[in-house]
């Protein structure tokens, strides 16, 4: 039920095979991809050729976060390339609704991310459509930036639209991101959890059983 998704955009990008292999074997089900474009965010990191060339170190999920404006544009590529699960961002699609029916027919999972300040409720209209909906915790562009503590009630408010129409679609949370608040995260109605400085500082393994403890104890609870 808990998943967690180490944010690469913080490892050693030298070794970013081994930083990959290392919360792969210590369990993590997702490896998160943060693609930027300098456009819908500040800052740019890597596209394709690196998915492309880390895709056979592991086979865990690879969940693409495309911070690019019109991500549908790279869809077809970043499936090439390894991608399982691609998330876009309503501000960055002009036709949300053609870019999720995109992203399915190359048969990929498809979520939609959210910024800080964007309401829940703006999703609306595609909430039956997605496989998960990311809501960002920290401004996009930049890792190891302070939780932003109005998310927690954005996350609330949308597990409680998804109860209404009787879905469980995954609520992922990305930014800031750490073993003091994820329980919190959780209690509100969160599943999925982005991780990127919290993981890949000192020991990553231990860092990745410490969340996943987290989550078992919460499971058998
Ligand atoms: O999408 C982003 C940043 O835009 C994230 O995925 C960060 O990589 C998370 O980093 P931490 O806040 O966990 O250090």
């Amino acid at each position: 039920m808990y998943i967690l998704a180490p944010s690469i955009l913080a490892a050693d990008f030298g070794n970013l095979r081994k930083e990959i292999e290392t919360v792969s074997e210590a369990g993590a089900q997702y490896i998160h991809i943060d693609v930027m474009d300098g456009m819908f965010v500040p800052s740019i990191s890597f596209g394709m050729p690196v998915i492309q060339s880390v895709r056979s170190c592991t086979d865990k999920v690879f969940d693409v976060h495309m911070m690019v404006e019109e991500p549908g544009r790279y869809a077809a590529d970043l499936k090439a390339a390894g991608a399982d699960l691609l998330c876009v961002h309503q501000e960055a699609c002009r036709h949300l609704d053609r870019t999720i029916n995109q992203i399915k027919e190359l048969g990929m999972k498809v979520g939609v991310a959210l910024n800080p300040a964007t309401p829940v409720e703006t999703l609306s209209c595609v909430l039956d459509q997605v496989d998960m909906i990311l809501l960002m915790s920290v401004n996009p562009g930049f890792g190891g930036q302070k939780f932003i503590p109005y998310t927690v009630d954005k996350i609330k408010k949308l597990r409680a639209m998804l109860n209404e129409r009787g879905l469980q679609t995954d609520i992922q949370v990305d930014g800031g991101v750490g073993l003091g608040n994820v329980k919190e995260l959780m209690e509100a109605g969160a599943n999925v959890f982005v991780a990127g400085s919290a993981v890949y500082k000192q020991d990553a393994a231990a860092n990745v059983k410490a969340f996943l403890k987290i989550f078992e104890e919460a499971e058998n609870k």
